[in-house]
């Protein structure tokens, strides 16, 4: 089967803050979009919605032709799926939902027309279960605010075919968006792990009277999440090992996971654990020094900061605030 990766049209069903995110980002690059939505009302809040984003997307750059004139709100999913090239749902995460929604999308859409999911976390395999032509559908998993972030996690279920993967891949890209295919379907994927367990820790900081919601938020915005922005968190990781690099790194603060400070059961540091750690991050150091990559890292914080400082000023706000 080939699946259509030169798309015009593109149909978003569900038209909530991921929902309208969607749209705004397919009218920015000039396409025609067509949505639907069953709560009373939705129509008007998702225009509203786009005609919010626009102005940061004209910014960024619009593609030629594209227009807010070209999304047209439609009254059936039958409609707004049966002429589009690409499909995105962006319906309330309910597995039963999604379910059913999936079953009628994908009766009546083109059987090579890939369909995405936005879901934050379901597993594929579940929700298309009832699905016809399942091989072409997928998880599209986007951050908010979609039209801006880049990143879009891919992920198959157990009837997905690989092909429709790299084709879903292709239109992301064409979206202009960073996708991360996610090889192995686990519930929450890898960006939502990583958020969930921050947050959950963050809450039982809450709940221990440790901070505030306030202070913990500082936290993160005036110091990893500076650095978050252009280096993760094991490349991050290595460089603070010094020229020994992320073996050093382990075996000075790789124990402390044990105390352990976090209310989050730690994984135990077996040898095969840390070889995969350090032999990820050497191939993620490629040919280039550490001294390079803290040169690197630390001309980047100071665009970022530069960057954030001047944005801030531009809208009334102190570097602080
Ligand atoms: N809000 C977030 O930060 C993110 C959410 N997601 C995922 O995106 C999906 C949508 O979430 P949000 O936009 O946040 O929710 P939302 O509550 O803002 O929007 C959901 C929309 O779906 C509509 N809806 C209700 N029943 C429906 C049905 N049967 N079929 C189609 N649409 C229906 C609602 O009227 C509403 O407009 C979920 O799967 C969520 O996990 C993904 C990334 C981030
Ligand atoms: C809270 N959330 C799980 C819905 C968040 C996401 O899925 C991604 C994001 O935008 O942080």
């Amino acid at each position: 089967m080939r699946f259509i990766t030169d798309i015009k049209t593109f149909a978003a069903l569900g038209s909530g803050v991921i929902g309208s995110g969607w749209v705004s980002r397919a009218l920015a690059n000039g396409l025609d979009v067509l949505a639907w939505d069953p709560a009373p009302g939705a129509e008007a809040a998702l225009r509203q919605r786009v005609a919010n984003a626009w102005g940061a997307l004209e910014k960024q750059g619009l593609a030629p032709g594209a227009s807010q004139d070209r999304l047209r709100f439609v009254a059936t999913i039958e409609a707004c799926v049966k002429d589009a090239d690409f499909i995105q749902e962006s319906a309330p995460e309910r597995l039963e939902l999604k379910l059913e929604l999936h079953s009628k999308i994908s009766a009546a859409a083109k059987p090579n027309a890939l369909i995405g999911s936005s879901t934050s976390g379901l597993l594929p395999s579940e929700f298309y279960e009832g699905s016809t032509h399942p091989e072409r559908c997928v998880v599209g998993h986007p951050f908010n605010p979609v039209y801006l972030l880049p990143l879009v996690e891919v992920v198959g279920g157990k009837h997905t075919a690989p092909e429709a993967i790299q084709a879903a891949i292709q239109v992301y890209e064409s979206l202009g968006m960073r996708p991360l295919h996610v090889r192995k379907e686990v519930p929450g994927f890898i960006a939502d792990r990583l958020l969930e367990a921050l947050w959950r820790e963050a809450l039982h900081l809450v709940n221990d009277g440790v901070a505030t919601t306030g202070e913990i938020d500082d936290a993160i915005r005036f110091g990893a999440g500076l650095r978050w922005s252009f280096m993760g968190t094991f490349l991050t990781y290595t460089l603070a090992g010094g020229d020994a690099g992320m073996r050093h790194f382990m075996a000075q603060f790789g124990p402390a996971l044990q105390l352990p400070w976090t209310h989050l059961p730690a994984p135990e540091l077996t040898d095969k654990l840390i070889d995969d750690v350090v032999d990820g991050t050497r191939e993620q150091l490629g040919n280039h020094s550490i001294s390079a990559l803290e040169r690197y890292r630390d001309d980047c914080l100071l665009a970022v900061l530069e960057a954030v400082k001047t944005t801030k000023a531009k809208h009334g706000m102190t570097f602080a605030e």
